[in-house]
């Protein structure tokens, strides 16, 4: 087979004496020294700090695939991505082979893209790179197997004078010589560039072999967030996926139901530790205060007969600084708590408070958390995580808890008690050795300030979190910030000491 990866470089080379002939380099850099005052956001600070790390590229066809999306808009799919939850954009400007164009990093900043974007071409000339700076990236692509070691530095110093940083592309450990060049990022590729197989083992591979402080992306072949969850464990910091998306119906949709699934997943695995969660939150500066200690999920209950009830008006109150004070490292969960409300009343509430997720602590059966899931999906064009609260008294309660392994996302085990929920009370845990199941689920039911070295002392395969209502509050509704701070600190202390 024709190494691909040459006849592209071959016809870059000659692609760039032409633009040059058509546009001298010295007119090219006169435009360019017009904007270089103004800054473009950085790659490895976005990766460094977001939730997601995922770079979404927008790429309409491919040597391989052909015409993936020829339709595809950069006023359009580039934005959408920003919306689903991306930490960057990474756009396709080769034109023979990709069916790109520099045009399109200019139209999608247009458009309204803020995040960093990567100039994803074949660099082989610092005219290119000039290129790169007039349309609005705020990265270049480096590939090592296509470029001489010396010929990348002097490129990669160039990127940095015109105010770029550098995804420095490696493919196997031969090219690791290339680190010392101190590139920004350091990507591992995935796909064998000139046969175009992808194969994920490959970051695996190299990744004990890149300085552990390096910024390191996982590039092409991922597919599932499961590949994210054990990349991140071996040290990747960025995930660059393009097909997966850009071969769906709406890939801004598709990567918004990518995330989410991100999202539970690393809540199943209780990646970031036990979770918790405040319920019965109704004062805006409360909310405020209680996300400023990083938790993870926030509770509202919309039950009429709560003494913790969030009216529809606050709770517009409440979205509208929530959307506006969320910086991406703190960013909890929206949860709806509902009692028995129909499934129309939900779905509304998912839509108008954009929730991530619902506690359903009624008699809600199975059925009813389909047809739920199902509605939500055709309202608002995603998924929602649900939540199902049960009440607990004996080893058989628990036992109930196995009929919404596929319907629910996670289990909520809560004490049985006079009121609906809220009761303040615990129920004896040890019944839940009884619990099999494989949803992971939140330990509720009084738990209060002189519960953290208990609740490290319990364990079980599946406990992913903890909530934390009535007893921590000074009044009904109104959470006592000090006392959740002091118990969340006690929490941390105590965990590290565990292990
Ligand atoms: O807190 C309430 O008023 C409430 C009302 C209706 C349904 C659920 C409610 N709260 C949930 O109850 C549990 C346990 O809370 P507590 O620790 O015993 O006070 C908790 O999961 C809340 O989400």
């Amino acid at each position: 087979m024709k190494d691909i990866l040459n006849e592209i470089v071959e016809y870059k080379r000659i692609e760039v004496d032409r633009m040059k002939a058509l546009r001298p380099q010295r007119l090219l850099y006169a435009d360019v020294e017009r904007i270089l005052d103004g800054e473009v956001p950085s790659l490895k600070t976005a990766l460094m700090q977001s939730d997601t790390g995922i770079i979404a590229e927008f790429k309409r066809r491919s040597p391989s695939k052909g015409w993936i999306k020829e339709e595809g808009l950069a006023c359009d799919i580039p934005l959408e991505y920003q919306r689903n939850g991306a930490s960057a954009v990474s756009i396709l400007t080769d034109g023979k082979f990709f069916g790109g164009d520099d045009s399109f990093i200019t139209e999608a900043r247009g458009s309204g893209v803020t995040l960093p974007v990567l100039y994803k071409n074949f660099v082989v000339d610092e005219y290119q790179l000039f290129q790169a700076r007039l349309c609005g990236a705020s990265a270049v692509l480096l590939i090592a197997s296509v470029l001489g070691r010396k010929e990348c530095g002097s490129l990669l110093s160039v990127a940095h004078e015109l105010g770029m940083e550098v995804l420095l592309e490696l493919h196997d450990e031969h090219e690791l010589d290339y680190v010392d060049l101190m590139p920004d990022v350091c990507g591992v590729n995935n796909r064998n560039l000139g046969t175009f197989v992808t194969d994920v083992e490959n970051s695996f591979r190299l990744a004990s072999m890149l300085p552990s402080d390096m910024c390191k992306v996982s590039e092409s072949g991922i597919s599932s967030p499961d590949t994210i969850l054990s990349l991140r464990q071996v040290g990747f910091n960025g995930f660059l996926i393009g097909e997966c998306f850009m071969k769906a119906e709406n890939p801004g949709r598709e990567l918004g139901r990518f995330v989410h699934e991100l999202e539970k997943l690393s809540y199943k695995s209780s990646e970031r530790g036990l979770n918790i969660k405040v319920c019965g939150l109704t004062d805006l500066g409360n909310v405020l205060d209680v996300m400023s200690l990083g938790v993870d999920m926030l509770g509202f209950i919309f039950y009429k007969d709560s003494p913790r009830y969030v009216s529809p008006e606050r709770m517009d109150i409440i979205c509208m600084a929530f959307d506006q004070a969320i910086s991406s490292d703190v960013k909890p969960l929206k949860i709806g708590v509902f009692v028995d409300s129909a499934v129309d009343e939900i779905v509304t509430a998912v839509a108008r408070f954009r929730l991530d997720g619902v506690q359903l602590h009624g008699h809600e059966d199975v059925g009813m958390l389909d047809s739920l899931r199902s509605a939500v999906s055709s309202v608002c064009g995603r998924d929602i995580t649900i939540i199902k609260a049960l009440c607990i008294t004996s080893r058989a309660d628990v036992k109930a808890g196995m009929d919404y392994c596929d319907s629910a996302d996670m289990l909520l085990f809560d004490t049985r008690g006079k009121a609906v929920g809220g009761n303040g009370i615990h129920f004896d845990w040890s019944v839940l050795e009884a619990y099999d199941g494989k949803l992971p689920f939140i330990l509720s039911g009084g738990i209060g300030h002189d519960d953290a070295k208990d609740l490290l002392r319990f364990s079980h395969p599946r406990l992913a979190g903890i909530d934390l209502n009535s007893r921590f509050e000074t009044s009904p509704g109104i959470k006592n910030i000090g006392m959740l701070s002091r118990f969340i600190n006690e929490m941390r202390v105590l965990r590290n000491k565990q292990q």
